[in-house]
């Protein structure tokens, strides 16, 4: 179970994380939600250790995270879904997939000398770019993709590492509408196998309502509603707070 203790940053005078205690179940689905600027992705900086923490702990099945830089909360099972800067720009699709599997793998990070001698490693990656749908895109520089095929290549990496916990903050920001369906698919079918424990920053609640099991809210770094979606979304506090008329109208709708 990941769980966060009193986890709060303060920038200057600024709190914005304030003392966030929550725990995460192992097959649920979380989404968070609140305004721009109400730390939702700061708040998933310090779980993944992008940001260390003023005050406050992450613990991951007990264990204190919290000192731990990035790459080793990764290892201990913080899957944060990896961002362009961070894969191999020259490399295919496939290249970058399979690191990300050798990297889990304990296998280094070798590239030419590694290669030929695991075809396991390069049938797993290939499995995984063939879930992602870019199978036809497999040899294709990380780089020459589109912006849709880019978030699908760091959903792949992401699943390559087979983390214990995926934090995937606005997955499918800037996609098309003809691509987020593929994203959310996966997201449906990780959350299906049971095991995982996801957390998502989605602005559109349409896609909330649909895949949570839970909604937390945060507003100016607090925890202001956590719960079902349906009541959180119903609830007088995120109404007036912050989600605003655009949400009120689409509960109408939906109702
Ligand atoms: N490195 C930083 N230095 C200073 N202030 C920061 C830093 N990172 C975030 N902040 C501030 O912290 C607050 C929370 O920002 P954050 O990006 O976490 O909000 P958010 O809920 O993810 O917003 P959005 O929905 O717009 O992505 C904002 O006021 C932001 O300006």
């Amino acid at each position: 179970m990941l769980e966060t203790r009193n986890l709060t940053i303060k920038f200057g005078g600024h709190v914005a994380v304030d003392h966030v205690s929550c725990s995460f179940k192992p097959g649920t689905l979380t989404a968070i939600v609140g305004p721009n600027g109400a730390g939702k992705t700061t708040y998933f900086n310090l779980i993944s250790g992008q940001l260390r923490a003023t005050e406050g702990q992450v613990l991951l099945d007990g264990r204190d995270l919290s000192r731990l830089p990035a790459p080793l909360r990764t290892r201990a099972g913080l899957g944060r879904a990896f961002q362009l800067t961070q894969l191999f720009p020259n490399l295919s699709v496939l290249e970058n997939v399979r690191l990300a599997v050798q990297a889990r793998a304990g296998r280094g990070l070798r590239m030419l000398s590694v290669w030929l001698h695991h075809r396991d490693l390069l049938d797993e990656a290939m499995a995984i770019v063939e879930r992602v749908h870019l199978g036809d895109k497999a040899a294709a520089p990380a780089a020459s993709l589109p912006h849709g095929d880019q978030r699908k290549l760091e959903v792949a990496m992401l699943m390559a590492l087979k983390p214990l916990v995926y934090l995937f903050d606005e997955p499918t920001a800037g996609m098309s509408v003809d691509e987020v369906p593929v994203i959310l698919d996966l997201i449906r079918a990780l959350k299906a196998e049971g095991q995982h424990t996801i957390l998502l920053v989605e602005h559109k609640m349409d896609v909330v309502r649909e895949l949570a099991d839970r909604i937390i809210v945060l507003h100016n770094g607090q925890l202001v509603a956590d719960g079902e979606p349906a009541a959180v979304i119903a609830s007088p506090v995120v109404q007036q707070a912050y989600l605003g008329l655009a949400v009120e109208q689409d509960v109408q709708v939906a109702a």
